[in-house]
């Protein structure tokens, strides 16, 4: 990444090599924006359920509920959705540990479910999302949020909210800090290494 292209300010000790994509205010800023745009889409937040994909898009989802419920005094029911056992690259690497997958009281179908998640890249984890929610009930709609979209998609998916489109080389990663996960905040672009 260029300096031109870095949101922090040349010399801030957040972005010390110029690879900050977005700082903890940015992601506050994302979140905030792309929680009005569900509501919007949606026409209110009425049938909305948001589940998060683990591990980071389960703490995004529940910030998007908190701040939905700060504009309508709604709670928006949310959970979240593991993906491993749908994943198509299980054969070649079969050790993973599945994580939760918790639906809400109410359930899924006919409602406008909302599936979150920090990346999307190949759009391999949201073809197994949609395989994954098959299984659980028929929603009457699903759309995808997700915090950055880096480009490079392997398949027909795209998302409906996005925080930041971010180009990007194969031959980098985007790491994604949470507080609540990470104990500090933030989104990176690191060289080497193609992220999968
Ligand atoms: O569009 P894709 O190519 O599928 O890549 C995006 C996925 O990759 C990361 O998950 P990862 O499997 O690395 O696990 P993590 O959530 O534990 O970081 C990220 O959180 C997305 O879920
Ligand atoms: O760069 C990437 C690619 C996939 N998943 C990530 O979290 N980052």
């Amino acid at each position: 990444m260029t300096r031109a292209e870095s949101t922090v300010p040349p010399g801030h000790p957040l972005d010390p090599d110029g690879r900050t994509v977005l700082s903890a205010s940015d992601v506050a800023r994302a979140l905030r924006r792309i929680a009005h745009e569900i509501l919007e889409h949606n026409k209110g937040p009425d049938d909305l359920v948001l589940l998060g994909i683990p591990s980071r898009g389960v703490e995004l989802a529940h910030r998007l509920v908190d701040l939905i419920r700060e504009v309508e005094g709604t709670q928006v029911p949310v959970g979240s959705l593991d993906i491993t056992m749908h994943r198509d690259d299980l054969r070649h690497q079969p050790t993973r540990a599945p994580m939760h997958t918790q639906i809400p009281t109410g359930g899924i179908d006919d409602k406008v479910v909302v599936l979150v998640d920090d990346v999307l890249y190949s759009g391999r984890t949201i073809r197994a999302a949609l395989d994954a929610l098959s299984d659980l009930g028929r929603p009457r709609a699903v759309r995808l949020a997700v915090l950055v979209d880096r480009g490079h998609r392997e398949l027909p998916i795209r998302a409906d909210h996005v925080g930041k489109n971010l180009p990007t080389s194969h031959a980098e990663k985007v790491q994604v800090r949470l507080a609540g996960h990470d104990g500090s905040e933030d989104v990176v672009r690191i060289a080497g290494g193609d992220a999968r």
